[in-house]
């Protein structure tokens, strides 16, 4: 059984649906992201979770029990919010002891709690410390260490380090990561950083408007996007979508690599990875563009291009040395396997027995 479950979440601030129907499983000592951008809910199924808001239907399931309408404090489980949430007027160590004390836990514990615990977060030198005295990072570890010396399994952090700037971000992901797998912590993370998802977590929920538009691996997320909304929102830069159209003057797109083609009643996108598409020589090439503009990145360049007679740029990924001149032709190809077709009208993701009947209708291909 998993140690956290959701059954059927679903609630509604008046007239707004926050969370839509929403059911997953977390695994015991599994780092969850859950991941979507502004307002999709991720606050609100990380607060329901901690029972700081009621679900209007659903149940949640933790550790064999039915924890749905117990109050915050009998969920045994820590939460670390944006803010840290620190008190301004305790010191470090005070802040560190306040949960245990007003749970009113086992005193004589205290000393070898604190013990560990600051030694852990390399707090042990800072402990007569105000917060206003902390960098951001060393507030960040207050914050961690107080869910951790609560020795509760579940820990749900609410983007935590979205106060932090992008060196220290990165440190303490790492941080976060090995503290989680070295104390065996199921996790729940809310983050709107698609890379922070991607590099910590087993397994990312995606929300989108109160609903799980997936929820898998990052490599799944990353390689197997069940929707247009889903590929645009993992990787960067977003996911090129292109239409493809039966008869019109982008026909010649779709018999490049391989004879994908639109079938009657069913419109297609065609998506395509920045990555995945290579520049050759524009003589050599069946399909060409004009550079409109490119983005020194350092390690990569991007460039955006326009194919005649398709209003949407395409955004390519190239090695960062790679220099072309705007207002150039280069010619472009890919490989058939790294092609994605979405259902224009929903978003969604051809099923591959679906790519297959198309792929095979060849009557459009020259
Ligand atoms: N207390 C509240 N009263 C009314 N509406 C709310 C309340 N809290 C959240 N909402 C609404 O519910 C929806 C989901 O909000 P929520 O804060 O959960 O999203 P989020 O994904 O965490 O967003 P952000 O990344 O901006 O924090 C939004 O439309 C928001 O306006």
């Amino acid at each position: 059984m998993s140690h956290l479950s959701l059954h059927h979440i679903t609630k509604a601030w008046g007239e707004k649906t926050a969370l839509d129907d929403i059911s997953f499983d977390a695994a015991e000592g599994a780092f969850v992201a859950l991941l979507g951008p502004s307002g999709c809910g991720k606050s609100t199924l990380l607060r329901t979770i901690a029972g700081l808001e009621t679900a209007d239907r659903g149940a949640i399931h933790f550790n064999h029990a039915d924890i749905t309408h117990l109050p915050p404090s009998l969920r045994k489980l820590s939460m670390v919010f944006q803010s840290y949430a620190l008190f301004p007027h305790l010191n470090v160590r005070e802040n560190l002891l306040f949960g245990l004390k007003a749970r009113g836990e086992e005193k004589q514990s205290f000393a070898a709690r604190l013990d560990n615990v600051s030694k852990l977060m390399e707090l042990d030198k800072l402990l007569d410390r105000l917060p206003s005295q902390l960098s951001g990072g060393q507030q960040q570890r207050v914050a961690l260490g107080r869910a951790v010396i609560a020795n509760n399994t579940l820990c749900l952090m609410d983007e935590p380090l979205s106060n932090l700037d992008a060196r220290l971000r990165q440190s303490m992901r790492r941080e976060i990561r090995a503290l989680q797998k070295k104390l065996g912590l199921t996790m729940l993370y809310v983050t709107h950083d698609q890379t922070e998802a991607m590099s910590m977590a087993d397994s990312i929920i995606l929300l989108n408007d109160g609903h799980i538009e997936q929820h898998g691996t990052p490599d799944d997320l990353y390689n197997n996007p069940a929707s247009v909304f889903a590929a645009q929102f993992i990787g960067a830069p977003p996911m090129n979508i292109l239409p493809l159209q039966r008869n019109g003057a982008h026909h010649y797109l779709l018999h490049l690599t391989a004879p994908v083609v639109e079938y009657r009643d069913a419109p297609l996108s065609l998506g395509l990875r920045a990555e995945d598409i290579q520049p050759i020589a524009a003589e050599q090439a069946a399909l060409t563009a004009r550079v409109i503009s490119s983005e020194y990145m350092g390690a990569d360049t991007l460039l955006v291009c326009l194919l005649a007679g398709i209003s949407e740029p395409l955004t390519i990924k190239v090695p960062g040395m790679q220099r072309f001149t705007d207002g150039s032709e280069v010619g472009l190809q890919w490989s058939a396997a790294r092609q994605y077709l979405f259902h224009r009208e929903s978003g969604k993701r051809c099923a591959p027995a679906e790519q297959q009947m198309f792929a095979s209708q060849k009557k459009y291909a020259v």
